[in-house]
């Protein structure tokens, strides 16, 4: 995989992000999104590169533009070989949530960003549109604690791991009723829970961050997000665990409506033979090479939201490369319409 891609890249997730956070505070989530999604498929096609979407927008909806198996970029005319170099050519999978938490941009909420992973074709898992539970830790607890194990017993391994009381541990949870138990037993264990109305893949990225104080990300979320979530915490060695969930009594709120038997059915359709397996975040981001990219949109906890000033705007991204084995925060102005002042406020 190119290693300039990752530099391309930071603009695809800049402009994203700006996209959307104009909409930010407007209450109108489904134009946050929109105009998000539209920002990254522009940059994105300006690309020398040959990619296909693996995780993009709405599987079952008729998503207009990166949809799952659009392909992306120059060099995937069929006139390609003549103006791409070889490397160029090579194909490469991507997964993209150009608006991540859609609710948190319209209601002006913190932990949104405009995110994507890459890797070499088949190197990211085609995560079918279902939700998933969802085990995040930092890299010291990696292999350790266990999605398999109670939340209580892996509260244990972690202060252990970590060289801290479990009163000294915070762990993020969505905000859900499918919760109330989890959480419960957080609390009844000592730690204490930070709730997240949305946005679990940055908080399950910030678990490999010291000084975030987010500690472990626990529950249930969506599938894809999981997958995305992986590559960038297998990229910098953190723990993460993913089990799709399939039986809509757990998930409680009806979007995955169909029976436990029927969702069954649809997962054997796609290739996923035994439901209940585990992933780690070498299977769910299993490619040699793995580039992760966000921008934040709105402030969280990794990086600053979009600042907007007279004729610019100023962002900050996180772009993660197992190839080079880096971990960039980029503190981007955008000089749109000749500002008079270039602020670094
Ligand atoms: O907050 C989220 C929504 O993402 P988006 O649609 O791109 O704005 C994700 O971080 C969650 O992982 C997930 O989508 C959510 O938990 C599933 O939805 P819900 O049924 O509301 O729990
Ligand atoms: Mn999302
Ligand atoms: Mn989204």
């Amino acid at each position: 995989m190119d290693n300039t891609i990752s530099l391309e890249i930071i603009e695809v997730v800049e402009q994203a992000a700006i996209a959307s956070a104009k909409w930010m505070g407007k209450g109108e989530k489904n134009t946050a999104d929109e105009v998000a999604v539209e920002a990254m498929r522009d940059r994105m096609n300006k690309i020398h590169m040959r990619g296909r979407i693996v995780i993009g927008e709405g599987e079952r909806d008729d998503a207009p533009m990166l949809y799952i198996g659009e392909e992306v970029g120059i060099c995937t005319q069929p006139n390609a070989s003549e103006f791409c170099t070889i490397e160029e050519l090579q194909e490469i999978d991507i997964a993209v949530d150009p608006c991540e938490g859609t609710n948190l941009v319209a209601y002006g909420q913190n932990g949104s960003m405009a995110v994507l992973a890459i890797s070499e074709k088949g190197g990211l898992f085609a995560a079918p549109d279902f939700y998933m539970n969802k085990l995040a830790a930092p890299a010291v607890a990696a292999g350790h604690v266990d999605i398999r194990n109670t939340p209580t017993q892996n509260l244990k391994i972690l202060s252990e791991c970590m060289d801290r009381a479990i009163e000294e541990l915070v762990v993020v949870v969505m905000d859900r009723p499918r919760h109330d138990g989890l959480i419960a037993e957080i609390r009844q264990a000592g730690a204490r829970v930070r709730l997240i109305s949305d946005g679990d893949v940055s908080a399950a990225i910030s678990c490999a961050f010291a000084g975030t104080n987010i500690h472990a990300l626990m529950g249930i979320g969506a599938a894809p997000e999981g997958v995305i979530s992986a590559a960038a915490l297998r990229c910098v060695g953190g723990h993460f665990q993913g089990q799709l969930i399939y039986d809509p009594a757990i998930v409680k709120t009806g979007l995955i409506g169909e029976s436990k038997e029927s969702n069954i059915a649809r997962l054997q359709s796609m290739g996923i033979t035994d439901p209940d397996k585990v992933y780690n975040a070498n299977e769910l981001a299993s490619g040699e090479n793995v580039l992760f990219a966000a921008c934040g949109i709105t402030s969280g906890t990794l990086m600053e939201g979009v600042r907007f000033f007279g004729g610019g705007a100023r962002t900050e991204s996180l772009i993660i490369s197992s190839q080079s084995k880096t971990v960039r925060f980029v503190d981007t102005i955008h000089m749109n319409n000749n500002p008079r002042t270039i602020s670094l406020n």
